[in-house]
Formats: structure tokens, sequence, C-alpha cells
């Protein structure tokens, strides 16, 4: 008895106190990071996670923060006892992202992100998640990814067709068009058919259901509510259909209804594979369909059928919005950049616009997108888009073991002494904000916060050291786990640009601003500020008929 009356107690009592000096007490006292330059706060529930996150903030304050601590520093995440090193150092992003067996995406991170799309590439680790990435990586060849080059260019003039119409329809020529919801139903429809063949005519289908799925379970992540409901929520996802609230709700029902269209789909993929000797298709699930029933495969090697729908989600969500979202911003700065715009449409100009039954042969398609692909500005206007907008901001990773990292350059302590390197503890988060290295005016110049295409002809030595994938930058991460749609979404931003822009003039209708919702995406100020969907809507108007070969 008398266990039961003080053994319990005292038992459930001992934990906390772990739980309160391990996690809040020690990390204050103890933590190596401690020395680390960086903000103190005036009381202990201070965070500085707000002013890094925040779209119309966030530039500034890495910029001062910076400053005035150097570029890794030591900052507040949930309050005081939360310590994080935030670090736009390139020696140190570099380090971090190319050792993925010490630092991991946070359990937390990973449960948001599986709570949304499903446990794959973007959220596993360790040894699953190298299994996941090299069946995926053989989808992602150039030579695969050349073979898509078709539906891309005829989703392209669909698109571009529709545009035509509604401005040629309109009032003196010009329509205000919402791009960005015309955009996301055109890459989804290449996801569809890319990733799975399947015509999921959301173009042609405003009412579109995945498309609408989608767009309800992003906006839903808008909605705020109590953040200890959220944080149980994402934690124990299994809980999520019996949380009553908006979003909980939105979420399981969304996600049920993506998990039925990913079941059929593989369910019929199996069907066709097994009915046919040689199947041609080379979809992405038909080749991961394939190479997970490879004889020489052992079975803890295969992927499991929730696996693999899991992936369908990961590319349906990852490679559609991703990509739509870069076309995206990258008409609005076109549409607030009018010399840019009439500049590219010149170069565009000698490279003629085709609708995809033109093209004949595959050399034929081929050739055509590598003369696109070889255009100076375009591929200047896309650079610059994307550092300016990527669709993610950040990452963030956690040290699975104590290290000591490399700094750039020698850093003054808070104790007074110089390091070139610093040590982090086991449990210790790291923020690596990718968009603020694209930002940096120390690395690219007083210009770096305008949109210039012109830079590109010639980038300040400094630039080199970020020794991103991508003209340098992070904005696809680096390092094992580096986007594996990097070369997927160019190709598919030059394809529509081209077509678009070769036909089509856009200006602006409204002041935007970028607000972070999983994503970076375009809002009407004054939707933001009312929790409104993002949109960009923008004025529309067809070129003259004799420059135009759209019709
Ligand atoms: C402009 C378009 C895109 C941008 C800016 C972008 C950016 C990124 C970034 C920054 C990451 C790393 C995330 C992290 O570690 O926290 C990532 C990972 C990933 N992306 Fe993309 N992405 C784009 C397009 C695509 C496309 C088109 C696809 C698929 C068709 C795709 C699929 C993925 C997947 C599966 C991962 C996880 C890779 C791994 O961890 O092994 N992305 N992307």
């Amino acid at each position: 008895m008398p266990l039961f009356t003080w053994g319990v107690p005292l038992l459930a009592g001992g934990l906390v106190v772990h739980y309160v000096v391990s996690k809040m007490v020690y990390p204050v006292l103890w933590s190596p990071i401690d020395n680390l330059p960086g903000p103190l706060t005036s009381s202990f529930w201070e965070s500085n996670l707000h002013q890094l996150f925040d779209s119309r903030r966030s530039w500034a304050a890495h910029e001062k923060l910076a400053q005035v601590y150097g570029r890794t520093l030591r900052v507040f995440g949930l309050a005081k006892f939360d310590q994080r090193v935030l670090s736009m150092d390139p020696s140190v992003i570099s380090h971090v992202l190319h050792r993925p067996s010490i630092y991991q995406k946070p359990w937390q991170t990973r449960a948001f992100i599986s709570a949304i799309i499903g446990e794959s590439l973007l959220s596993s680790e360790g040894g699953k998640h190298r299994r996941q990435r090299r069946v995926a990586d053989q989808a992602f060849s150039e030579r695969n990814l050349q073979s898509f080059l078709p539906i891309m260019f005829s989703r392209a003039a669909e698109l571009t067709e529709r545009w035509v119409a509604i401005a040629d329809k309109s009032d003196e020529g010009k329509a205000t068009i919402d791009v960005v919801n015309w955009i996301q139903r055109t890459t989804l429809d290449v996801i569809g058919e890319v990733g799975f063949g399947v015509n999921l005519n959301a173009l042609n289908d405003e009412h579109n259901e995945l498309h609408l799925t989608y767009k309800e379970m992003f906006g839903v992540l808008l909605k705020r509510q109590h953040p200890l409901i959220t944080l149980i929520g994402i934690s124990l996802p299994r809980l999520q259909p019996w949380i009553p609230t908006d979003m909980f709700t939105t979420l399981t029902r969304c996600k049920s209804a993506v998990h039925e269209f990913g079941s059929k789909l593989i369910e019929e993929k199996r069907q066709l594979l097994s009915g046919q000797e040689k199947c041609k298709a080379r979809d992405f699930l038909t080749l991961f369909l394939k190479a997970n029933s490879q004889p020489d495969l052992s079975e803890d090697q295969r992927m499991s059928d929730q696996e693999l729908l899991d992936i369908v989600n990961t590319m349906l969500s990852a490679g559609s919005d991703t990509t739509a979202l870069s076309i995206v911003w990258a008409l609005h700065y076109l549409s607030i950049n009018p010399a840019v715009q009439a500049r590219l449409k010149e170069e565009l100009a000698n490279i003629p616009v085709y609708n995809a039954s033109q093209i004949c042969s595959e050399e034929e398609i081929i050739a055509h997108f590598n003369a696109i692909d070889r255009l100076p500005y375009l591929d200047a206007v896309m650079k610059e888009t994307i550092r300016l907008a990527p669709s993610i901001h950040s990452t963030i990773r956690v040290a699975m073991t104590d290290d000591e990292i490399p700094l750039s350059e020698e850093m003054i302590m808070r104790d007074g002494s110089i390091e070139k390197t610093f040590k982090v503890k086991k449990g210790q988060w790291i923020h690596l904000p990718l968009e603020a290295t694209s930002i940096d005016r120390t690395i690219w110049g007083e210009d770096a916060w305008e949109f210039k295409p012109e830079r590109w002809d010639s980038l300040p030595e400094k630039v080199a050291d970020l020794r991103g994938p991508y003209a340098n930058m992070l904005s696809f991460s680096a390092g094992p786990r580096v986007c594996i749609g990097m070369r997927f979404a160019q190709m598919e931003w030059k394809i529509d640009l081209h077509h678009i822009i070769s036909c089509l003039t856009f200006g602006p209708t409204a002041k935007i601003v970028k607000g972070t919702v999983s994503f970076s995406r375009p809002y009407v100020e004054e939707d933001w500020r009312k929790g409104r969907p993002s949109s960009l809507p923008l004025s529309v108007s067809r070129d003259l008929p004799e420059e135009a070969v759209c019709t």
C-alpha cells in the first residue's frame, strides 16, 4: 500500500523534476552554445522566432542580427530555456547539411510534415530515407525527365490559350486573373501525369476535387487555434481525427480524400504491371512499383503500400506547389518591373512558341527545350526570382551526437575568447535560414534586396562561398538531402514562362505581401491581414497580333 501511496507520486514528481532540469535548467546554465553571441531577453518567455519567420520582417531581422552578433548566433526558441543556434555562415550550413547522420530533422518538424503529407522522403530519416531516396532518384534521371517534356509543353500551351481567350473576351482586351489558382492547377496536372500517368484535368476544371483538397489543406493551416492543441495534434497524429477543431477535422478529411485517390492509383498501376509483360509507362509511380518489385530486393528493403502512398502524396504537394509558386513569383516581379518584362519578351521572341502537336519527334522536343534552357535572360530572371522568393524560407536540424562545427571566420564569443569553431551537444537545434543567405547584402552587394536579373552577368566573388547546388544558392538546400525535384522544377518553369511571356503582358493590380504558410506565398495585403487565401491578381493582356504566334 505505501508503495502506491508514496511511490507513484514520488516517481511522477521525479520524472517532472528530471524533465525540467534536463530540458529547462541545464540548457540555460550549461549549454555550450550559451557562449555564442546573441540577443538577451528581458523576460523568461521572450522568443526570437517571430521576427525570423514573419516574412515582412524577416530580411531586416536577419540582417540586424548578423550585424550585431555575427553570422552565427544563439537565439531563443519557445522561451529562454530553449536556446538554439541560428547560422547564416556558409561553412556552418554546409557542415550541417552534408552530415545527415549527425544532423536530422527534429521529430516535431517530421511529425508536422507527416501530419500533412504522410511519412515520406521529406520527413523520413536514416536507413528509411536512404532506401526511399535510392528508389526515387532513378525516377529523376535527366533521361527520364526529358521524356516528360511533351507533357510540360502541352500544359503550358493549354494554360496560355486559356488566358489569351480570357483577355480577348474582356473589355479593352485586358482581364484581371488570379494567376496563383491557374498555375497551381497547371503544375498539379503536370505532376499528375508525370508522377502517376493520370490526367487530373485540374486546369480545365476549377472545381477539381484534388486541387480543392490541397487548397483547403494549406488554407486551414492559416487558421488560429490554441498552440497547445496544435502541439498535441502534431505530436500525436493518431489523435487528430478525434480533436474537434476546424484545423484537425479539415486535415483528417483532406488526408482521407488524398489517401483514397492514392490507393486507387496504386491498385490500378499494380494491375497494369502484372497484366503486361513490359509496361512502357515512365511515370514515377510505375518506376517506384517496378523498383520495389525487383526480385533481388530483400523484404526489409521493400516499401509498404503506405510508404508508396506517402510518396505519391509528397510528390503531389512538394512537386506542384513549390514549382507553381516560383512561376507565380516570377510573374509578380515581371509585372512590377515592366522594363525587365520587355527585355525578356525580346529574348523569348527568338524561339517560336509551339503547341505540343506541332513538334513531332522526341529529338525535336529535346532540341527545342535545350534552346529555351540556354536563353541567358530567362535563366537570370528565374535565378533572381528564386533568390528573392524561394518557396522554402528555412530549414532546421537537430544534432544527434555532440559535435564541433567550423566557422568561416573567427568569432568573438561572449566570454571574450576568439574561436574558429563552436561546440554543440546532442539535442541542439540549429536553424538554417536558406532565404537569408540569398539576400545577404554583405555577400550580394548593396542592391541585394532589389529584383535585378542583370546582376547575374557579373556576381560578387563572395557568392561562390555559398556553395549551393543551384547558381550557388541554397534555395533547394544542399548535400545528400538536396531537393530531388530541382531539375524538374527548372524545366517546368522555363517552359511555362517561355509560353506565357511570349504571348501575354502582365501588370500589377494590388499591393502584394509575402506570407509563409508551409511555403512562401503571395497575398493581397488586406487578404493576409484578414486570413484569406493566397492570390496574385494581375492584369493580363494579349500582345499585338503581329508579335504573337499564339492562338
Ligand atoms: C522551385 C521549386 C522547388 C523548390 C524551391 C524546392 C525546395 C526544396 C528544399 C529547400 C528542400 C529541402 C527541405 C529541407 O531539407 O527541409 C526540398 C526537398 C525536397 N523536394 Fe523540393 N523544391 C522544389 C521543387 C520540387 C519538385 C518539383 C519536387 C518533386 C517533383 C520536389 C520534391 C522534393 C522532395 C521529395 C524533397 C525531400 C528530399 C529529401 O529529403 O531527400 N521539390 N525541396
